[in-house]
């Protein structure tokens, strides 16, 4: 069936080229060239497509079909991707496996990359290998029942026994059962585990163990271990998230990954260079999250954007035709600047996934300078990005009306796999909290004459902004935004201050200001995605892709200031924020001709997307039907529920 012409006529109007935006996208036009070569090699192998619509499915049989898929991939590998890059990897997944989990994503998100931060050569030696070859499936076993958050309360141990140099694991109590890990439940057979260390009555506190969970062969439970699935969740129900308990488990003392931290057979404890450092495995996981987020913001408003494209619902001036519900400019404005956000968290992703790759080379260098400021700005980051991913994707939802509701839009998976990262990987305000201690360091360092020791991303709390010219462009804009994250950053300082000097104990104090301090944590967030953007932007060749960027960039940044007027009413005028929305209103219509050009540069493909509305051919309506006639409940005229249930009860109701 040819394109839909509504279609058709958007991609015409866009003013630039989309493979060309593509390669700004994902960084280089190699890594844009080879995601569209692998996209289009996995379409050509049948056993790659869903063997029924995944909304269909029980969550046995989503299980059951991520690992056909898996086995049929493990086929392919070497032939789709060039196996040591981890993008042209996760791409390769993300196209075969989709977004809803599946029995592999700890072992490459977690189990690997924390073989490679924490394992000692020898260890890596022994288990890498095997695992990056797949003999064996590994998790990340660290959440307990009790405990998530507050890492130094776990209650897993690893008590070392001198006599036969082992470590023994326990889970003493009920709330001491590892919760949650994906892969546990029913796929993995080693786990990284993390226990508190005991050495002679010593507790060290967490530390990360590798250990085998079930029978290489039969994949049985070893003896000492309990092991099983947590159940259905809100989504990701593709991934067997478990829960593990441990009775007098033995493992040798060499399971205790020592790149960092070591226990010697004499049972001399070797503390690490920096305390942290065993938390490098969240940290790698946060750094990736405003790409893993954008992306499924990007999913989403490929559906809401191409469908409200091809919806013609009411009309405008003309009467004769009812018009596309994108012209509509509510429509524009509940969805534009997603798009904007989108591409904007894209680019903080490629700079964290860098910044990571840095500071893994550094630490094992045995330079940790950069750990803090790592953990500080993935901490803010995950929290922001999260959330503002999840209220665009709800908001894509709405954007498509009553079809936006039926899994047919696949938009409600999208949103339910991309909030659990509100709570993964550190809940969000728990991360904002982490932010705002090293905002409130810096805002010391300043009262202490330290200000030029500053690192760059906290130098503008030590400038002063009363005034800004209204001949605004994105620079602008941004030394708004400044002027916002540092007087809250000040202001929640302050009021954290005065209450420990009240007499109030440092934790109090904490408490009592920390909602102003987490709206600190996310202004100085939102001002790092919208410089981000701005630099981004500018280091762009291509001119046309480079103009329209800035259109964009446009929407972006009179959103984003709109959205925290509050915060900035002692800086700008009410003329001035009239000018500001209405620059914005501009910009929307700006941008509408590339509406459909952009969210097509995602080149997120019709496999990967699983929407029904969002179809590139936007051919949505006869698909909708053949999608609705192939649910299982139309497998008959007349479903066994109506024969046994009601209709005795019409007949018993003539009586
Ligand atoms: C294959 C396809 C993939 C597609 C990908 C998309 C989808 C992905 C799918 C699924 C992935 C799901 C993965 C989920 C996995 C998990 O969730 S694993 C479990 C994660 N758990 C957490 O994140 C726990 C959160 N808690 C913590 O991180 C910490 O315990 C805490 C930071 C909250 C507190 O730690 P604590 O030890 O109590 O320290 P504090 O006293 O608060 O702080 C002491 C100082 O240490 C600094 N610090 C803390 N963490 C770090 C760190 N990581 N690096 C550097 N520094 C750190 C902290 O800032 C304090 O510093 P100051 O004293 O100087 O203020
Ligand atoms: C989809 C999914 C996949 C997961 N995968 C894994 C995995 O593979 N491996 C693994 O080990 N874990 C995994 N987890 C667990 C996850 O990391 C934790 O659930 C998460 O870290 C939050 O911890 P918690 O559940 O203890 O929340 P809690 O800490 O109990 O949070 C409850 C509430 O208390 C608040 N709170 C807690 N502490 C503080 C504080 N200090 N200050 C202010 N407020 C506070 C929180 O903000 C939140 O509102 C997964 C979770 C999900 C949802």
């Amino acid at each position: 069936m040819s394109e839909n012409p509504d279609l058709t006529n958007e991609r015409a109007s866009g003013t630039f080229e989309t493979n060309a935006m593509a390669a700004v996208i994902y960084g280089s036009e190699k890594f844009a060239q080879r995601r569209r070569e692998i996209t289009e090699a996995i379409s050509k192998i049948p056993e790659f497509q869903d063997s029924h619509p995944l909304v269909f499915m029980s969550r046995e049989e989503k299980i059951s079909e991520a690992c056909r898929k898996l086995a049929v991939l493990s086929n392919y590998w070497n032939s789709l991707i060039d196996t040591s890059d981890e993008e042209e990897a996760l791409h390769l997944y993300r196209e075969v496996l989709g977004l809803e989990g599946h029995p592999l994503a700890l072992h490459e998100t977690m189990f690997i990359p924390s073989l490679i931060a924490q394992a000692s050569d020898e260890q890596q030696e022994k288990w890498l290998g095997r695992a990056q070859r797949r003999e064996i499936i590994g998790c990340y076993a660290q959440t307990e029942m009790g405990h998530g958050t507050n890492l130094r309360a776990l209650e897993t141990t690893a008590t070392f026994d001198i006599s036969t140099r082992e470590f023994i694991l326990n889970s003493p109590t009920i709330t001491s059962l590892k919760w949650w890990p994906g892969a546990l439940g029913k796929s993995a057979n080693w786990s990284i585990v993390i226990a508190n260390l005991i050495i002679k009555e010593h507790n060290y506190g967490p530390h990360p163990f590798m250990v085998q969970l079930r029978d290489e062969k039969s994949h049985e439970p070893l003896p000492g271990i309990t092991v099983g699935d947590i159940g259905p969740k809100m989504a990701f129900n593709g991934a067997d998230n478990g829960f593990l308990g441990f009775k007098n488990y033995r493992i040798p003392r060499e399971n205790m990954l020592m790149r960092h931290s070591k226990v010697t057979s004499d049972g001399s404890y070797i503390k690490p260079p920096h305390a942290k450092i065993g938390y490098s495995s969240m940290v790698k996981v946060r750094s990736r999250m405003a790409m893993d987020q954008g992306l499924f913001l990007a999913s989403a408003l490929v559906i809401a954007v191409r469908y409200s494209a091809v919806r013609r619902q009411g009309y405008l001036e003309d009467k004769s035709r009812e018009v596309k519900v994108l012209d509509y400019q509510t429509q524009q404005h509940r969805l534009f600047p997603s798009i904007a956000r989108a591409y904007a968290f894209i680019f903080c992703g490629f700079e964290t996934i860098r910044l990571y790759d840095q500071l893994l080379i550094d630490v094992q260098n045995g330079n940790t300078s950069g750990m803090a400021d790592l953990h500080a700005l993935t901490s803010g980051l995950k929290s922001v990005v999260t959330y503002q991913t999840g209220e665009g994707i709800e908001q894509a939802r709405m954007a498509c009306g009553g079809h936006g509701y039926s899994m047919a839009s696949y938009i409600s998976e999208i949103y339910g796999v991309a909030i659990g990262g509100c709570t993964y990987e550190g809940e969000n305000m728990v991360m904002l909290l982490q932010l705002a201690r090293y905002l409130v360091k810096s805002i010391e360092m300043i009262q202490n004459g330290k200000s030029r020791e500053l690192g760059p991303m906290v130098a503008y709390l030590a400038e002063n902004e009363s005034e800004i010219d209204l001949n605004l462009g994105p620079n602008e804009y941004l030394k708004v935004f400044e002027y916002a994250a540092r007087n809250q950053t000040w202001r929640a300082t302050e009021k954290f201050q005065k209450l420990r000097n009240s007499g109030m104990s440092n934790e109090e104090a904490w408490n009592q200001a920390s909602v102003e301090l987490t709206r600190a944590s996310r202004l100085h967030t939102r001002l790092y995605i919208m410089s981000t953007f701005i630099n981004h932007v500018g280091s762009i060749v291509d001119q046309k892709v480079k103009g329209v960027l800035i259109d964009l960039l446009n929407v972006h940044v009179t959103y984003e200031v709109m959205d925290i007027g509050i915060y900035v009413q002692g800086l700008l005028s009410s003329n001035q924020m009239d000018l500001i929305r209405n620059q914005l209103y501009v910009s929307l219509e700006t941008i509408r001709p590339n509406a459909v050009s952009l969210v097509d540069s995602f080149q997120i493909s019709d496999m990967q997307l699983r929407s029904v509305l969002g179809r590139r051919d936007g051919n949505v309506y006869e698909n909708l039907f053949k999608w609705a006639k192939s649910s299982p409940l139309n497998k008959t005229d007349v479903l066994p529920s109506v024969t046994q249930y009601l209709k005795p009860m019409m007949e018993k109701s003539k009586l």
